[in-house]
């Protein structure tokens, strides 16, 4: 499929569950695209991606170019138009942005970070000022079962946007020409993206889901969404934290969120949950039974110092919050 796509060379950093589909629809619609995978270099190099998606059907994706670091990337001289971080976002483990740095030679290669979680953005935008940055929430389902295998749902929909335009140290039209392009491409290739104005609403509005769910279903001894939400006290629990949580995103960003997609506020996202015909199990829970570390830091951590910044109480927030980073230090130890 040849469009203005074909201008477009993008550098996928952590080609996991996620970065994998969205790195496929891009080179479908006819970018060119390099993987960067870790735990599954040789499986993805040797076999590509098998892809099993409700959305796409069964395929197996072969990346333009498969590497296993950022410098073996850039190498050969090769240059990219932006670089798509589609890593776990934990920047309590170190900071993340210093992987990148290679693929960042030109002040236009833009930043493009996929990723759960709030003030994501904050260690790139501090090592890396020249460098746009942008911003997107993902509504997809995917999981990575064993290496280079990927189980996708039906859900695909991204909503983008510049982080800081109004940062005169870059150059916010090439970032939005970057994103622009990216977008466009992948519409071509089946993925709705939207360029959104206030995408740290959004980012808001999606934590109502991860701040809630992800940690209590840990918390609660291994359970999906949807048995939370069978439990009175649970339920009352989920709901709670989910207010907590868009006070917080409305003070921080001083204006209501917006809806995320037809989910608009807490009692929205429950019902939608609630009648999902498939049992859902937040990502914090997948990373806990697999003895990997969770992304508490963006999804608990960075909103509760924000939350005591604005002067909002958020008490559950911060018993969950407490409750689950010893449950992540007890469980990688060992002992759980
Ligand atoms: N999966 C989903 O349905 C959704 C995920 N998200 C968010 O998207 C982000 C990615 O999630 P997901 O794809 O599920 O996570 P995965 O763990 O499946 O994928 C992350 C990948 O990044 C790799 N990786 C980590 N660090 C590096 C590095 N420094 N260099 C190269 N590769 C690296 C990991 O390798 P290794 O295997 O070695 O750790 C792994 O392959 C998260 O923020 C998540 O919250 C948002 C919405 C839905
Ligand atoms: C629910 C889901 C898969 C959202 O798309 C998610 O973001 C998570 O589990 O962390």
């Amino acid at each position: 499929m040849a469009s203005d796509a074909a201008a477009i060379s993008a550098l996928v950093v952590g080609a996991g569950a996620l970065g994998s589909v969205y790195a496929w629809r891009l080179q479908e619609s006819g970018a060119r695209v390099t993987v960067v995978c870790r735990s599954n270099y040789a499986a993805v190099r040797d076999s590509g991606f098998r892809i099993k998606s409700e959305a796409f059907g069964e395929h197996t994706y072969r990346p333009s170019r498969v590497v296993a670091s950022v410098d073996e990337a850039v190498a050969d001289g090769s240059r990219y138009s932006c670089v798509i971080v589609c890593t776990k976002a934990l920047p309590n483990l170190g900071d993340p942005s210093g992987d990148i740095g290679a693929a960042l030679a030109s002040p236009q290669a833009t930043v493009v970070l996929i990723q759960n979680g709030i003030g994501i953005e904050e260690p790139y935008r501090a090592r890396y000022p020249r460098n746009p940055i942008a911003s997107a929430v993902a509504l997809i389902d995917v999981t990575q079962p064993a290496a280079g295998t990927i189980e996708h749902g039906s859900r695909t929909v991204l909503l983008a946007g510049l982080y800081r335009p109004e940062d005169a140290r870059y150059d916010a039209a090439a970032g939005a020409a970057t994103l622009g392009a990216l977008s466009a491409a992948w519409c071509a290739g089946g993925i709705p993206c939207t360029v959104v104005d206030r995408v740290q609403g959004v980012r808001w509005a999606k934590l109502i889901w991860n701040a809630s769910f992800n940690p209590i279903s840990v918390l609660a001894g291994g359970v999906y969404a949807q048995t939370l939400l069978a439990d009175a006290d649970c339920r009352e629990l989920v709901l709670a934290v989910m207010h907590e949580v868009r006070r917080i995103g409305e003070a921080v960003t001083g204006a209501p969120l917006p809806p995320l997609l037809d989910m608009d506020g807490p009692e929205a996202y429950v019902r939608v949950t609630e009648s999902s015909p498939f049992p859902c199990t937040p990502s914090m829970l997948m990373d806990y039974r697999h003895r990997r570390p969770m992304e508490h830091a963006v999804i608990l951590g960075r909103p509760l110092e924000l939350a005591r910044e604005f002067g909002v109480d958020a008490p559950r927030m911060q018993c969950v919050y407490a409750m689950l980073k010893l449950a992540e230090k007890q469980r990688l130890a060992g002992d759980q």
